[in-house]
Parts: structure tokens; sequence; C-alpha cells
């Protein structure tokens, strides 16, 4: 028996498309490490609640080395009590033809609830990674109502967009994405997003000599990226799941574990202020983990064409902000 504390893990969402396919690698040590054991709470509807059920059966059949307990809840004050991750995977997906702000007034109110659930009952040090959609606005929302959680505790999901840029980059050079590194997405988790090579490193190549074909970067590139969440739906019918669940597996790690040496990833922060990003707003930024907390690089030079890109998603990550002010209290 390990002599590890446990680490508490909540899912919600647990019988979602995601959900199912997070917990599996959650069990199996990808997120927190080989030898951390797990605690696992599932918070799931009530409807779904049976499905929840299944899935811990199916944990169970695993016999994961580190997989202490699964515990299925439909009530949050439970389901967070003492946890110290949460993943906040549970709101209604875009189908085709909708885009994630579409989502904002539906599944708003769910992060209201749980931040102001999580206030009371989680552990200190609990880190939040919404996924959620619209990813951004709904952890700016839970940590509103969480007034004594830090608000850097709260983040939204973006590492899927990094992913992504890196695939494509990969692709594009020939290089294969371990020897890519620091790309930045900056912004939304929605089509303004803006991923950027600039300062990126692929292979022998910088990112800034591939930016030089400007077409292949504004009309193949970027779009590609930003949009691959459609183009998901549209092949595949359903909005991404195991991709999506991989990303948020990541995301926790780095932040849990250190991003590796060199080299940074991207995820959604309250800004401090940084790079012209007003405070407060959940915007994605490059950022490192350092002793457990999520640091922004600094001091990366911005060209115009980069800020007019940051400007604009930043821009959307404002007017979402108001179209949901009455669930922020000022
Ligand atoms: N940030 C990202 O990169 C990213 C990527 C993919 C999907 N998403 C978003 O993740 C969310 C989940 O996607 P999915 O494909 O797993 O959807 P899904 O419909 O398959 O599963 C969602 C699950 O959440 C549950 N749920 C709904 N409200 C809940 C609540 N209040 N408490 C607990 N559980 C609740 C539902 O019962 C369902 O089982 C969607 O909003 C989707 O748009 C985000
Ligand atoms: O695009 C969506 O609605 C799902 C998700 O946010 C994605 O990026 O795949």
């Amino acid at each position: 028996m390990s002599s590890i504390t446990p680490a508490v893990v909540t899912v919600t969402g647990a019988a979602g498309s995601i959900g199912y396919a997070a917990l599996f690698r959650i069990a199996a040590g990808a997120m927190l490490g080989h030898d951390q054991p797990v605690r696992l709470r599932l918070l799931e509807l009530p409807q779904a609640v049976s499905a929840a059920v299944g899935t811990a059966m199916e944990l169970d059949d695993g016999a994961f080395e580190q997989l202490l307990s699964v515990d299925i809840f439909d009530d949050p004050r439970q389901a967070f009590d003492g946890t110290d991750f949460a993943l906040l995977i549970g709101a209604q997906p875009r189908t085709k033809g909708m885009e994630r702000a579409d989502l904002l007034q539906a599944n708003a109110a769910i992060f209201a609830e749980q931040g102001a659930v999580l206030n009371d009952v989680a552990a200190d040090d609990i880190r939040v990674v919404v996924v959620g959609n619209p990813a951004n606005t709904n952890a700016a929302i839970a940590s509103a109502h969480a007034p004594e959680i830090p608000a850097e505790r709260f983040t939204a999901l973006t590492r899927l967009d990094h992913n992504r840029a890196i695939a494509q980059l990969s692709h594009h050079a020939g290089v294969p994405a371990r020897e890519i590194s620091r790309v930045s997405v900056w912004g939304n988790h929605s089509a303004t997003q803006y991923p950027d090579i600039f300062h990126a490193r692929v292979g022998e190549r910088t990112g800034a000599e591939l930016a030089e074909d400007r077409a292949w970067l504004i009309d193949d590139f970027i779009p590609t990226v930003a949009k691959r969440g459609t183009s998901i739906i549209e092949t595949r019918g359903a909005s991404s799941a195991a991709s999506a669940a991989s990303a948020a597996i990541d995301h926790v790690h780095d932040w849990f574990l250190g991003t590796p040496e060199g080299d940074w990833v991207s995820a959604a922060l309250p800004s401090p202020g940084a790079y012209g990003v007003p405070e407060g707003l959940v915007c994605s930024f490059p950022v490192r983990a350092v002793n457990g907390h999520w640091e922004i690089v600094e001091g990366l030079e911005i060209n115009d064409f980069s800020r007019a890109r940051i400007d604009a998603s930043v821009a959307e990550l404002a007017d979402e902000r108001a179209a949901v002010g009455d669930l922020l209290p000022a």
C-alpha cells in the first residue's frame, strides 16, 4: 500500500462522452502519475446516475493499481466534499450549426452552482479545470461564485487547441509532434482563438520562418485549428470526446507535475492584466507550471499580426462576460 496521500478527483458529467474517455486514463495514472493513489467521485444528473454506475463497474473491472475508490453522486455538495481536483465536464455540448457561445445561457447556471459548492466544501488546494462550453466564461462564472478560492485555481481547457496546433504544424512541416515546442494559444476556446507560432520551435526550424508563408498561416493553419471542433462535429456527428479527455488529462498532469523544461503549454487563466488582457477575463495564455502553479510566460514579443488576433478574441471574451453579467457578482 502506498504511503502517498490519495488525491480526490471529482469528474462531472461522468457518464458523458468525455467523462467516459477520461476516467479510465485517470484511473490508470495518466493524469497524476503512476504512483499517486486516487479516489474518484463521479457527479451526474439523476437520470444519468445508472450509466455512471455502469462506468464504475467497468472501472472496477480494470483492477487499476492506484484506484482506491469510485463513488457516484447526483448531489454536487457530496461530490465536491474535500475534492483536490475538479474536472467540470458536465454540460450540454453543441451540435451542428451552433457556436460555443450559443451554450452560454444553457450551461452558465451549472457553473454558478458548482462554483458556490466548491467554495464551501472543496479541499483548500482545490484545482479546477472547466471543460464544459463555453469553457472560459464558465470558469469565470464558477470563480465568481467561489470568493474564498484563489481565482487562479479556476482554469479553462484550451490544451485541446494547443494540441491541435501542434498536430497541424507537425503535418505541415513533416516534423514529429515531440520536436515541436513553444506553441501558444491565446484568447477564447472558440473560433476567434489565436494559435500563435511566432515563438515556436519546429524541429530545426522556427515557427517565425514557417509564418513567412502568410497565405498558409492565414488561410490554412489558423482556421484549421480554430474551427477544428466544428469539423469534428460535422464529420463525427458529435463533438470531440477522446481528444478533449486527453487534453484535460494533459492540462491537469502538467499543472500538478510541471511542464517540460524549455517548453510551455496553453491554458486559460484569469488574466492578471498580462499582455494587455483586461484583468479577470479567463483568457488562454502560454503558461508554465512551476511548483504546482501556472505562470504566464512573460516577455514574449507580440507583433502587429498577433496583436490584432489576440485583441479580437479578448473582445469576444469581454462580450461573453457582458452577456452573463447577472451571474457575475460585481
Ligand atoms: N474545452 C474543450 O476543449 C471541450 C472539448 C470538447 C467538448 N467540450 C464541452 O464539454 C462538455 C461535455 O461534452 P460531452 O461530449 O461529454 O457531452 P455529453 O452530452 O456526452 O455528456 C455530458 C454529460 O454531462 C452531464 N451533465 C449535464 N449537466 C450536469 C450537471 N449539472 N452536473 C453533472 N453532470 C451534468 C449529462 O448528464 C451528460 O452525461 C460540452 O459542453 C462540450 O461542448 C469542451
Ligand atoms: O467544438 C465544440 O463544440 C467541442 C469542443 O469545444 C471542441 O473544440 O472540440
